[in-house]
C-alpha cells in the first residue's frame, strides 16, 4: 500500500525501485532498518520493461528466423515467413509477464514502504518529494538508474527516433531502421532487426565495436557481423525529415545518404542524476556530475549517502546493479558502521551472434607482465558441425605464473563458456589449472584449450602431463 503521510521519517530511504533499489531496500530491511522505497512510477524495472528482457525476446525471435534461413546449409530447404505483428505481440506479451512479476514483488513489500513520488535532496539526510512532502532518513541510497541519451544531431527528426524505451512498443516490425551507436544496445537490436527482415544499417562515430578494448577481437567481430549487417564506423551524421521517415547522411571513410522509417538511437545511457539536488549534499562529484564513491562500500565520501546500479555509471549491467544494491542497503542500514562487500570479477556479455564477453582486466598487447593466449573458432570442431565456425577469443594472464586475469571473447557459445572463465579468474586459477579440468568432446568449450595452451607455452608453465596435449580429433 502506498505511503501518503505528509512528513516521513525512516532509517534508510532508497530513491528508485529498479533492480539496484529493490536489492538495497531488501537488504537494509533485512539488516533491521525501517525503510522507504521511493519511485516515480513503480512501473517495473528497466531490465524487465525496456531493457534486458524485451531485447532478449526480440533476439529470440530473430534467432528463430535465422535458424530457418540457415537450414539450407544442412540440406533442409526453408524460408522464414515473418509476421511482424505477431513478433511484436509476443515480445510485448512476455515482457508484460516479466513486468507483472516485478509488480507482484512490489505489492508484497510491507505496508508503508512504497512511496510514489519523484525525490530530490535538500540536504544530505532530507529529500523533498514532488508532492510537497519531505523524507528524513539516517541514510539514503541513490538508485535512480540511467536514461537514453539522444544527441542534438537528431533534434529535427525526434518523431522518428526510437530508443530502448519506445522500440518494443511498436505494433509491428518497421521496414527500415538506421541504428545509431554500435554499443551493446545498438548491435544486439540491429542484428535482431536485420534477421527479422528489417533493412538495417549501423553507424557509430567511434572506431571500434561495443567499446571493446581488445582491437583484435573487435576487428574479428566486425568482420563477422558485417556479413549480414552494414556497419559504418567513424562516421559524421546528419539527419533530416523525409516523407514519413528520416534521411540520414553519413561521411567519413565512405559517405552516403538514405531514407529510413526510423532511427534507433543507442548512443549511451548516462546516469539519471539531473535535478536530484546532489549539490545540496556536500558530496564530491566527478567532472560528469556523478558522485565519487567507494566501489567496495558504495558510500559517497563519508556522507550518509550510498549509490548503486546504473546511477553510479560504473558496471552498468543487471548483476552488478543487484550486487551493488545489496552492499549499499546493508551499509546504509548500519551507517556510520560501514564495511566493504566483496565485488565480483567484472563480466559483461553481449547477446549478439556470436555472443561477446568481456571479463576481468583487459590489458593491451604490449603491457609488461602480461601474456596473451588466443584461439580462433574458424576451425573448431563443434562449431563446424553447427556451421557456426567463426570467432576469436583472447585470454590475458600474469607472465610469471599463468594466472588468468581477463578475457575478451567473441565466439559461439561464449554466453556460457564466459561464465567458466569468469569463475576461474575469480578463483585465481592458472591456465594449467584449467587444462587439468574435464573438457567433454565435441563441445564449444574445447575451443578454449588452444588459448590456454598458448598461455602455458608463453609462461613456460606445464600443460598437465596426463591430459591431452592438443590432439583431440575434430576439436
Ligand atoms: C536495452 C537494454 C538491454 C539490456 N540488456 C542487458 C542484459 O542483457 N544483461 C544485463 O546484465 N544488463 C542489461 N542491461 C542493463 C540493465 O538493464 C541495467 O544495468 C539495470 O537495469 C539497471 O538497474 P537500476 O536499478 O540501476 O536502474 P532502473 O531499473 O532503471 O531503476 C531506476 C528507478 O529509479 C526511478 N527514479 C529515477 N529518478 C528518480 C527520482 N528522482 N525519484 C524517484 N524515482 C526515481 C525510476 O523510475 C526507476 O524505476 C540492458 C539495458 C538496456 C537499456
Ligand atoms: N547484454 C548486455 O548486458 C547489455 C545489452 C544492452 C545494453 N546494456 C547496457 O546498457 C548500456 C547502454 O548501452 P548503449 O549501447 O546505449 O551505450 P554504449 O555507451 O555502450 O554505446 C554507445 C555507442 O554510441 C556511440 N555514439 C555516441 N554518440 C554518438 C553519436 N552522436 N553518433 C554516433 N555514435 C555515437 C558510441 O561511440 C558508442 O559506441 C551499456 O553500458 C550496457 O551496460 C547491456
Amino acid at each position: 500500500m502506498p505511503n501518503t503521510s505528509p512528513e516521513l521519517t525512516c532509517d534508510v530511504a532508497i530513491i528508485g525501485a529498479g533492480t539496484a533499489g529493490l536489492a538495497a531496500e531488501r537488504n537494509a530491511r533485512r539488516n533491521g532498518a525501517r525503510t522507504l522505497l521511493i519511485d516515480e512510477t513503480f512501473s517495473g524495472t528497466t531490465c524487465a520493461s525496456v531493457g534486458c528482457m524485451p531485447s532478449k525476446l526480440l533476439i529470440a525471435a530473430a534467432h528463430a528466423a535465422h535458424a530457418v534461413r540457415q537450414a539450407s546449409v544442412f540440406g533442409i530447404a526453408a524460408e522464414p515467413k515473418i509476421d511482424g505483428d505477431a513478433v511484436m505481440a509476443r515480445v510485448q506479451r512476455e515482457r508484460d509477464a516479466f513486468v507483472a512479476g516485478v509488480c507482484d514483488s512490489l505489492d508484497k513489500l510491507p505496508d508503508g514502504v512504497k512511496v510514489q513520488a519523484r525525490a530530490h535532496f535538500i540536504d544530505a539526510t532530507t529529500l523533498r518529494l514532488d508532492d510537497g512532502r519531505t523524507v528524513t532518513a539516517k541514510a539514503i541510497v541513490i538508485a535512480t538508474g540511467s536514461y537514453p541519451n539522444i544527441p542534438d544531431t537528431f533534434d529535427a527528426v525526434r518523431d522518428r527516433v526510437l530508443t530502448n524505451e519506445t522500440i518494443f512498443e511498436l505494433p509491428t516490425l518497421p521496414g527500415s531502421v538506421g541504428v545509431i551507436g554500435a554499443g551493446p544496445i545498438g548491435l544486439e537490436l540491429a542484428q535482431a532487426l536485420v534477421r527479422l527482415g528489417v533493412e538495417t544499417m549501423v553507424f557509430d562515430q567511434s572506431p571500434g565495436l561495443a567499446a571493446l578494448k581488445d582491437e583484435k577481437v573487435s576487428a574479428a567481430l566486425h568482420t563477422i557481423l558485417a556479413k549480414e549487417l552494414p556497419i559504418h564506423l567513424e562516421m559524421k551524421l546528419k539527419a533530416e525529415p523525409d516523407s514519413d521517415g528520416v534521411r540520414l547522411s553519413w561521411s567519413g571513410e565512405q559517405s552516403g545518404s538514405r531514407r529510413f522509417d526510423y532511427l534507433l538511437v543507442a548512443t549511451g545511457r548516462p546516469p539519471r542524476l539531473k535535478d536530484l539536488g546532489l549539490e545540496t549534499t556536500g558530496i564530491t562529484l566527478d567532472d560528469h556530475g556523478t558522485p565519487v564513491f567507494d566501489r567496495t562500500t558504495m558510500q559517497c565520501g563519508d556522507a550518509p549517502i550510498f549509490i548503486a546500479g546504473d546511477a553510479d555509471h560504473d558496471r552498468t549491467v543487471l548483476g552488478e546493479a543487484s550486487a551493488e544494491g545489496m552492499i549499499a542497503g546493508r551499509n546504509a542500514a548500519s551507517f556510520p558502521d560501514v564495511t566493504p562487500g566483496p565485488r565480483m570479477v567484472p563480466l559483461a556479455i553481449m547477446f549478439t551472434d556470436p555472443s561477446v564477453a568481456v571479463i576481468g582486466d583487459i590489458t593491451p598487447d604490449d603491457q609488461d607482465g602480461i601474456v596473451i593466449g588466443e584461439a580462433s573458432y574458424e576451425d573448431q570442431g563443434r562449431a563446424k558441425v553447427m556451421a557456426r565456425n567463426a570467432g576469436l577469443i583472447r585470454f590475458y594472464a600474469e607472465a610469471g605464473t599463468g594466472r588468468l586475469t581477463g578475457a575478451t571473447m567473441a565466439a559461439p557459445g561464449v554466453e556460457h563458456s564466459a561464465h567458466l572463465i569468469a569463475w576461474a579468474i575469480q578463483q585465481g586459477r592458472t591456465a594449467t589449472d584449467l587444462l587439468d579440468m574435464p573438457f567433454y568432446h565435441p563441445t564449444l568449450e574445447e575451443g578454449l584449450k588452444p588459448a590456454l595452451r598458448a598461455i602455458c607455452k608463453a609462461v613456460s608453465a606445464p600443460v598437465p602431463a596426463d591430459r591431452d596435449d592438443g590432439f583431440t580429433a575434430g576439436a
